[in-house]
């Protein structure tokens, strides 16, 4: 089988906070007649430059037209050298690496008449437990709010949460306790993530406030400024909660090992740029003894596919996971929609071949955008994630 042409389509994709996603969606063909699809998810991060989309199909093309899919390793090299690993999370390049090992992991298995997760080893499990995200207050009003988020999304079946912390601690506090009072133990928070926002001293003042409402916390995330490896490790010997930092090179895990700085690696492909990376990442982390957590960047429902795939054949997931993409987005880009229930990630069934999702090509036009061009958006909007201008 050999790849003949590529393509990328833009699409810009709301919350129902109202904040807009921007991710590509790729489609590879082969002379097989086969098409692998991909996604290079929510480029709506910092830095605020924008990726050129001709200018990117012209490099993809040069790398991956003649070449035979199956050369996972070989292409995945060629992409590096194209789009080398920075130490920073949000690095465009992983996100690209992500999109194209995706299709190329649902080309390969579409051709062997099996599903990813097969050709990944197989699977352990079915579904996956995950949370649903409680973004950053950074007003007190805000707090009421998300309650009612946690209200809707516990009748619809989520049990446990996650919460942003650390740009209002007022409202982090009176969040937490109004869980408590009305929720009692039949909600979780599993982790208070710092998104880097503060430094390591600020962190572990901010962690005693917040730990004395612990609603089931399983770990205390990025509460150091990034690549501060000295910072996490100063922490986590003065936390008794796990710490989880996310994995976006292999220099930082490295760094992270060697400085024993964390408890547990938050490992997604979209940031580690791929399935084949993703993998090699998690099994650093058991060869370190590590836990390891199954992140996100909130991925519509083929980049989640391809998450369920590689977190059901995983056998080291040892905590709560944190993709919701499609439940956090008022529409997708497919045919059949990744589905929750109970608070669990379902993979797609196992007899389905390749990522076992469809693009349903009415709704790539409904949601195409001319290009990832930027909008009047802000820091705090992009650290917070939400639409809300008031600042
Ligand atoms: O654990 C995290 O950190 C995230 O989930 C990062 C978020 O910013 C996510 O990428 C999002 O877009 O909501
Ligand atoms: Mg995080
Ligand atoms: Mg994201």
């Amino acid at each position: 089988m050999k790849i003949t042409d590529i393509e990328l389509h833009a699409v810009g994709v709301p919350r129902h906070t109202g904040f807009v996603n921007k991710h590509v969606i790729v489609k590879i063909h082969t002379d097989e007649g086969l098409t692998g699809i991909g996604e290079m998810s929510d480029f709506s991060h910092l830095p605020m430059y924008a990726v050129d989309l001709n200018d990117l199909k012209r490099t993809l093309i040069s790398i991956l037209i003649g070449k035979n899919p199956f050369d996972l390793m070989k292409i995945n090299q060629e992409l590096i050298d194209s789009f080398p690993e920075a130490m920073y999370y949000y690095e465009k390049g992983s996100f690209i690496r992500n999109g194209i090992d995706n299709a190329l992991h649902d080309l390969c298995a579409k051709y062997l008449d099996i599903s990813v997760s097969d050709l990944l080893g197989g699977r352990v499990k079915e579904k996956i437990k995950v949370c649903y995200p409680i973004f950053r207050h950074r007003f007190m009003d805000e707090v009421e709010e998300n309650i009612e988020v946690v209200r809707k999304r516990y009748e619809q079946g989520f049990d446990v949460f996650r919460l942003y912390v650390g740009k209002n601690l007022d409202a982090d506090e009176a969040f937490l306790a109004r869980v408590k009072e009305e929720f009692k133990s039949k909600v979780k928070i599993k982790s208070y993530d710092f998104s880097h926002l503060l430094n390591w001293k600020d962190a572990s003042r901010a962690i005693k406030r917040l730990t004395k409402y612990d609603l089931g916390l399983e770990m205390i995330e990025s509460p150091a400024p990034r690549n501060d490896f000295e910072g996490l490790y100063q922490l986590r010997l003065k936390t008794d909660y796990p710490i989880s930092e996310h994995v976006w090179s292999f220099k930082q895990q490295e760094e992270m090992i060697k400085k024993d700085a964390i408890d547990i690696f938050n490992i997604s492909p979209i940031f580690i740029g791929g399935l084949t990376s993703a993998r090699k990442a998690a099994y650093a982390a058991e060869v370190a003894n590590k836990g390891i957590v199954l992140g996100t960047t909130q991925e519509l429902s083929i980049g989640t596919a391809a998450m369920a795939h590689l977190g059901c054949s995983l056998t080291n997931i040892n905590h709560t996971s944190d993709p919701t993409g499609p439940e956090l987005y008022v529409g997708d880009v497919v045919k059949n929609k990744i589905t929750y229930k109970d608070g669990y990630l379902h993979a797609p069934d196992r007899n389905v071949k390749g990522l076992g999702v469809e693009i349903d090509e009415a709704l790539l036009e409904k949601y195409r955008v001319p290009d990832l061009s930027w909008s009047n958006v802000t820091v705090h909007q992009l650290q917070d994630r939400t639409a809300t201008t008031k600042g």
